[in-house]
């Protein structure tokens, strides 16, 4: 059985990096979303990315990005992978994974079964399918916010993409996230900080133990 896969999303300090790499994390994400308490600009993701290994990978968490702010964060040189969390549909998906030659993973904002469904659209648009839970009409962010779906949904579903489970996982539901859904990655955010935008190392290693122990 391989390992499981674990991104701490919304990194934006280099101690909660290193945090996240000594813990044993797979992938490291960044947002660079302007209305985030995470937010981070492409000199300083390029500069939080610097020390980490080749073998970590690193993503940055973006909603509907231009292609000028694509360009931006690519010629960072950083990145192993670009997360879209907006409403891009697959054909913009796949220009962009064309134009900018890096993986593009899709957060499919879920509620009902028929929005695990939906995510089949992106075969072949995008590599990397995040389910996520979809943030009420009108909020803040549509991550990030510590909210989870009905995990039963994934049961029996036919994916044809990789993919990963995030939303309002923690130290305490991780376990039973993975029993649920038999997730190959899990995502956190909110469940590794002390307040929003405020990583917490001691939190990081305990849901890294907790997810490595699945
Ligand atoms: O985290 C943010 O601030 C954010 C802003 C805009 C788009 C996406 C964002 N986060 C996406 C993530 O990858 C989070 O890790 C994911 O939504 C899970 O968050 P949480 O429920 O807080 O663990």
């Amino acid at each position: 059985m391989s390992r499981l896969a674990i991104k701490i999303c919304g990194l934006s300090t280099p101690d909660t990096v290193g945090a996240a790499m000594r813990a044993g994390a797979t992938h490291l994400g960044f947002v660079h979303f302007p209305k985030s308490p995470r937010h981070v600009e492409a000199d300083r993701l390029r500069a939080l990315a610097a020390p980490v290994p080749s073998h970590v990978g690193r993503v940055a968490v973006l909603v509907d990005p231009t292609d000028e702010t694509l360009a931006d964060l690519s010629a960072t040189g950083a990145l192993t992978a670009l997360q879209l969390h907006g409403k891009e549909i697959p054909e913009r998906v796949a220009a962009i994974r064309q134009r900018f030659g890096i993986p593009v993973w899709k957060a499919i904002p879920v509620k009902t079964r028929a929005d695990i469904d939906a995510a089949g659209a992106y075969a072949g648009a995008a590599d990397f399918i995040l389910f996520d839970a979809k943030t009420p009409e009108g909020a803040a962010l549509p991550g990030g916010m510590g909210l989870r779906f009905d995990w039963t949904l994934l049961r029996g579903a036919s994916l044809s993409l990789p993919w990963g489970l995030s939303g309002g996982l923690g130290i305490d539901n991780v376990a039973e996230a993975v029993r649920i859904t038999g997730a190959p990655l899990v995502d956190v955010s909110s469940g590794v900080e002390s307040a929003p935008g405020i990583k917490s190392v001691d939190k990081i290693m305990a849901f890294c133990n907790a997810a490595s122990a699945c």
